[in-house]
């Protein structure tokens, strides 16, 4: 059911890839600042002129979109450019995808400042889009392939940010091109703070090789 995993479009150099995820972190970093600075004025404006000088220097070479689903050097698929996972995108945590066939999916979590939503805490929108990838990537890992169709997440208890968190997701049930999975972000002690439930569909556009990535797993 899971297409293929070949390399449409490779995302290049591998020394490149290491600096631009060097990059990222730094970026990370620089949002991180924007959300906590109390600077006065006069310096954010001198700062926002040399940001956007650099926002310059990065656009005179500009790719048509972000780094592909690829098998990387070590074999293992990657998506450097993943909103969730990717580690050459600064807008991911990065989340790092723990996965075994039996047990699904399993990646350690810290939220950050920046992801607040009520005060002390995680914005909902942003658990679930943990949730979402997680959910995904447990259908993935089961052999199959889908987007989420329906997600539907119980908020349990508020998620503190700046503590490890674990996420889990396993798929529990699959019938032609649907797949029900079912995941959790919880305290390492194993409170339960947000349950999501989902189902994931395999399009019938992909169902001929027609997918909106060739060889990529999800859309
Ligand atoms: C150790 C192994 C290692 C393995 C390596 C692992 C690698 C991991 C890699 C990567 C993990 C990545 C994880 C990513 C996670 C992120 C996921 C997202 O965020 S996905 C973006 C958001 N979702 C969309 O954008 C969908 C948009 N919607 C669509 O594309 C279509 O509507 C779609 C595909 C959902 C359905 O379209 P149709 O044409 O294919 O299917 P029709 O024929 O309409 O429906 C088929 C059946 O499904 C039901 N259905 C359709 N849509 C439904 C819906 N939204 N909710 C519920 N049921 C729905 C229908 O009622 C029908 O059911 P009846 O067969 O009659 O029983």
């Amino acid at each position: 059911m899971m297409p293929d995993l070949v390399t449409p479009q490779e995302s290049g150099d591998e020394n490149r890839l290491t600096a631009l995820a060097l990059l990222a972190q730094q970026v990370r970093d620089l949002v991180d600042a924007v959300v906590l600075t109390d600077v006065g004025e006069e310096e954010l404006k001198a700062v926002t002129a040399e940001v956007g000088a650099l926002t310059d220097r990065l656009l005179t070479a500009r790719r048509p979109s972000p780094l592909p689903h690829e098998i990387g050097p070590d074999g293992r698929f990657r998506n450097l450019g993943n909103a969730v996972t990717g580690g050459c995108n600064p807008h991911a945590l990065p989340l790092v995808m723990d996965r075994t066939a039996e047990e699904g999916s399993r990646a350690e979590i810290a939220f950050r400042p920046v992801h607040e939503g009520p005060p002390a805490s995680v914005h909902g929108g942003v658990s679930a889009m943990i949730l979402d990838h997680m959910l995904g990537d447990a259908v993935a890992v089961s052999g199959r392939a889908g987007v989420t169709g329906t997600l539907t997440i119980k908020y349990r208890r508020p998620v503190p940010y700046g503590e490890p968190l674990v996420a889990r997701s396993a798929v529990s049930r699959a019938e032609g091109r649907k797949t029900w999975v079912q995941g959790t972000i919880a305290s390492p002690e194993g409170t339960t703070l947000v349950e999501a439930t989902g189902l994931f569909i395999t399009p019938s556009r992909w169902l001929n090789g027609d997918g909106p990535v060739e060889g990529s797993v999800n859309a």
